[in-house]
């Protein structure tokens, strides 16, 4: 970034002329301010690279004007000009972060320096972005989101679409199937990385305070208001900011939201001023959308405007095959984490991960296997140190497979028997399978028991004599 915008702000007419003229021959855009406020205001609007400003100004002067900037925006350098060469001056101005100062009456070339300079350092400053952009997402992208099933291979080409622009989009998925994680990925590859990743959860602050905490409030907007507060659209300034259970937003904040995106400003509470915002909004879910735009709890207009494009992140039991990896992943941290030696998975205790249901997904499984590491006595975790993982209990291969299906059914209906009465209980269950898949086999062959044995992987005799023994009818067919 070179310095292309800047900001002259002085109350003496001659002074704002000439630099005006002078910058703006040299290809500056240059806009000037005639006192400390315009000045404010100015700044609070729109970007400048440089600020120019007099120490001496009606209203805020140029120091006020300062402060203001170096808290609110920070990325614009600072030249204070002062009228008498003061140590006074000089130190004030640079002691709150001035970039540099001139003594009035000051030489066109002493500017020029400054500026040079300025523009020397912002490009050292934009090269560490850069850098840090580079080496971000080679950490952030490629290691910590794991996985390489179908499923988030096809996550990772949107991503990597998207992350470029400043689309917007709508994240969904179960809670802790990496939401926030896509969100900071989208961030890390975009060209905002070295600027604000904001991350705010719409449904764990209350409802009176959410409006607050997305646009701040000015100084007595209401009782308690002592200071001014800037929100978290503020806060996100230039970058992006990530709105965790959108879903959950009240219906008129809803309406306010959608009229930020559409002007691309806001209005603290309590306050008059119009300020510009430049942020990506990244929005997730666990809700299901459509179900509340038709419920009429979301505005449909709003869901649009957020889903331009719409990410669903797989649950975990749909990516099975990526549970190693994670495991391994999470192995590795707990052992940096927590400081405890090298430990690992026996196939065994890998086998009753993958089984399991996860209703939590990823996060669950972190939390399983940091709580493991840590009691785990020697340096193989084994089946027995997941006690909470009973196979029998929510174990399912693939949620709506056939045994999945069959699994939750026996376990309603077990639920149900005395067990402690039962003597025949495997046959029982069998027989109940076996008489249902017949019959439908049977159908499907019309009747032809031939077919039906082909089709069952069975012997013919052995299916006649199931037919007789679960009492099956079947009617008689000319092919058998
Ligand atoms: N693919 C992944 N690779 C590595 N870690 C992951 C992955 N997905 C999720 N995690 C980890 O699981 C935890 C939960 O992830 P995250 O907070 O992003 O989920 P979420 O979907 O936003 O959850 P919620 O809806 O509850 O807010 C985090 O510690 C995150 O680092």
């Amino acid at each position: 970034m070179a310095i292309s915008r800047i900001l002259v702000a002085d109350d003496e007419e001659s002074i704002r002329w000439v630099l005006s003229k002078a910058l703006k021959k040299q290809g500056y855009d240059v806009e000037v301010a005639e006192d400390g406020n315009q000045a404010r205001k100015m700044v609070q609007e729109r970007h400048y690279d440089l600020a120019i400003l007099d120490i001496k100004m009606p209203g805020a002067n140029g120091l006020d004007v300062l402060k203001f900037i170096r808290e609110e925006h920070p990325s614009t350098l600072v030249v204070i000009m002062t009228a008498e060469a003061t140590m006074e001056h000089a130190v004030t101005a640079m002691k709150n972060g001035a970039y540099d100062y001139l003594t009035k009456p000051f030489d066109l070339s002493a500017l020029d320096a400054i500026i040079f300079k300025a523009t020397n350092a912002a490009e050292v400053t934009e090269q560490i972005d850069q850098l840090k952009r580079e080496i971000q997402s080679q950490y952030s992208f490629g290691r910590s989101i794991i996985g390489n099933s179908q499923a988030m291979q096809s996550v990772y080409k949107t991503l990597g679409r998207v992350a470029g622009s400043d689309i917007t989009v709508l994240i969904t998925g179960e809670s802790g199937t990496g939401k926030e994680l896509i969100a900071r990925a989208i961030h890390m590859n975009s060209p905002r990385l070295g600027k604000p990743f904001i991350a705010l959860n719409c449904a764990a602050i209350p409802r009176e305070l959410l409006e607050n905490e997305l646009f701040g409030h000015e100084r007595g907007a209401f009782t308690g208001a002592t200071d001014r507060k800037t929100g978290k659209f503020e806060q996100a300034e230039g970058g992006t900011l990530f709105l965790d259970e959108i879903g959950d937003m009240p219906l008129e904040l809803q309406a306010k939201l959608l009229r930020v995106l559409q002007e691309k400003e806001i209005t603290r509470t309590g306050g008059q001023q119009i300020i510009k915002v430049n942020v990506r909004i990244v929005a997730a879910t666990n809700q299901n959308m459509t179900k509340q735009v038709e419920a009429k709890t979301f505005r449909e207009d709003l869901y649009y405007r957020l889903n331009v494009v719409p990410i669903a992140l797989p649950t975990l039991r749909e990516r099975r095959e990526d549970i190693p990896a994670l495991v391994d992943f999470f192995l590795q941290k707990a052992r940096q984490d927590f400081g405890i030696d090298a430990i690992e998975c026996s196939p065994q205790a890998l086998e009753l991960l993958k089984g399991h249901h996860w209703p939590g997904n990823v996060r669950e499984l972190e939390n399983t296997i940091n709580r493991a590491s840590l009691l785990c006595p020697n340096h193989v975790l084994t089946a027995t140190d997941f006690p909470d993982l009973d196979p029998g209990k929510g174990s399912y291969p693939n949620e709506d497979s056939l045994e999945a299906l069959v699994c939750r059914k026996l376990q309603s209906s077990l639920a149900q028997m005395d067990l402690t009465e039962m003597n025949n209980l495997y046959e029982m269950v069998l027989h109940q399978i076996e008489r249902p898949l017949i019959n439908i086999v049977l159908q499907k062959a019309r009747c032809n028991q031939v077919r039906a044995a082909e089709i069952l992987g069975i012997n013919r005799n052995t299916l006649r004599k199931k037919i007789n023994t679960l009492k099956i009818e079947v009617k008689r067919n000319n092919g058998d």
